[in-house]
């Protein structure tokens, strides 16, 4: 059994963690740090979770996650990671970042987006991006994991296949993202209120948002050529989900049976990415609480266009999830440990 630390223990990532990690067997929650609420019990503040931890929220000490923890997952803000990650490399600790602190590779690429100085060129060349589908095998040796973020798993999932297979081209790709309010955590703003989110659906960040430049980093990867992608999110009043629809030219006449037979073949050894028959798209609703990718397909034979459709829930694979897939990878146990259940429906 693997003693796990939970840092930013209040937050939805963290909760999200603790959920999914009461039904896993190979890790337990030993420690959850809490910078503003250490001393408290999490149920203090998260009733639901009343009986199931009866300690309370510790501040962090660095000494004393080397001495009793294997496994660190750092559900904070940008910022956070890239300053205490360091301070642990020359330990045994594996430490997972649900954060984008380590994602972006290119350090001024760091900075232009997100603002403040990037992690220490060392602490990136270290990092395994935890796309885990296409990434398996690096993540299998990795000790410092950067998980991906929401838009990115949704629409790396989505386009990568088809940028691997040649059948598209890698300009234009349009990306539209729209997701749930939980995706910007557990402190309401004027942007997320009730007010402001019900009945209401609204375009953000359009072109400007942080996610671009690590979907540009690992298309182009793929497609060993670089890749400029057109990127709207929108905010839509729901609490968990993230869809995105693409948009992509095709090279050459093909179905969209052969397409969706390219994608599952692609997939064929990911439990996590299923792909629907002709005719059938996903739902945000398909995959809510579960660590599944759905992704449809269609080809518009009119404009000659690939149009992609990928749900997530944002809190699972789009974060918590994905981190604990990570973790199984990176200690060689079951990757489906501890997210087998099915989505909640309806
Ligand atoms: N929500 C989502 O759908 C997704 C989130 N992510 C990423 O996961 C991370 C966590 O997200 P989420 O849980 O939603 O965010 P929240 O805002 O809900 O939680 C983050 C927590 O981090 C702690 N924190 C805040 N500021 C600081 C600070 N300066 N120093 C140390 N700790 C701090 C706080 O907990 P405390 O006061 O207890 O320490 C806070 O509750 C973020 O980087 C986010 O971008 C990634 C993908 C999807
Ligand atoms: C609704 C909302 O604000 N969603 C967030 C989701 C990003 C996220 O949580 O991922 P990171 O780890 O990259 O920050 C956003 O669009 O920025």
């Amino acid at each position: 059994m693997k003693n796990v630390a939970i840092i930013g223990g209040t937050g939805y990532g963290a909760i999200e963690l603790i959920r999914l990690l009461h039904a896993h067997e190979h890790m337990q929650v030993k420690k959850i740090i809490s910078h503003s609420e250490h001393g408290e019990q999490l149920a203090s503040i998260y009733p639901h979770l009343t009986d199931f931890i009866d300690y309370p929220m510790e501040e962090l000490e660095i000494e004393s996650l080397k001495a009793d923890i294997d496994i660190v997952f750092f559900a904070t803000p940008a910022g956070v990671s890239k300053q205490l990650i360091p301070k642990l490399e020359d330990s045994q600790l594996q430490c997972i970042d649900l954060s984008g602190d380590l994602r972006i590779t290119d350090r001024s690429q760091y900075e232009s987006w997100y603002g403040g100085g990037a992690a220490p060129q060392e602490t990136l060349d270290h990092a395994v991006y935890g796309l885990s589908e296409v990434y398996r095998e690096k993540v299998k040796e990795a000790k410092i994991l950067s998980n991906p973020g929401c838009y990115p798993t949704s629409s790396l999932l989505g386009l990568i296949p088809a940028l691997e297979e040649n059948i598209i081209t890698s300009h234009p790709i349009i990306i539209d993202g729209k997701t749930g309010v939980s995706g910007a955590g557990k402190s309401p703003t004027a942007m997320t209120h009730f007010s402001e989110t019900n009945d209401n659906v609204k375009p953000y960040k359009i072109a400007k948002h942080k996610h671009i430049p690590e979907i540009d980093q690992y298309l182009s990867a793929v497609a060993s050529e670089p890749i400029a992608v057109t990127f709207a999110a929108h905010l839509i009043p729901m609490t968990r989900g993230l869809i995105c629809t693409m948009y992509a030219q095709l090279r050459k006449d093909i179905s969209t049976k052969e397409v969706i037979d390219l994608y599952k073949s692609f997939y064929q050894s990911d439990p996590f990415v299923r792909i629907r028959a002709e005719g059938g798209f996903p739902t945000t609703k398909d995959v809510y609480g579960s660590n599944f990718c759905d992704i449809g397909i269609q080809v518009d034979e009119r404009t000659n266009q690939l149009i992609i459709v990928s749900a997530i829930d944002n809190l699972v694979k789009g974060a918590s999830g994905q981190a604990i897939q990570n973790a199984n990878l990176m200690n060689g146990w079951d990757e489906q440990h501890g997210l087998n259940s099915l989505p909640i429906y309806p």
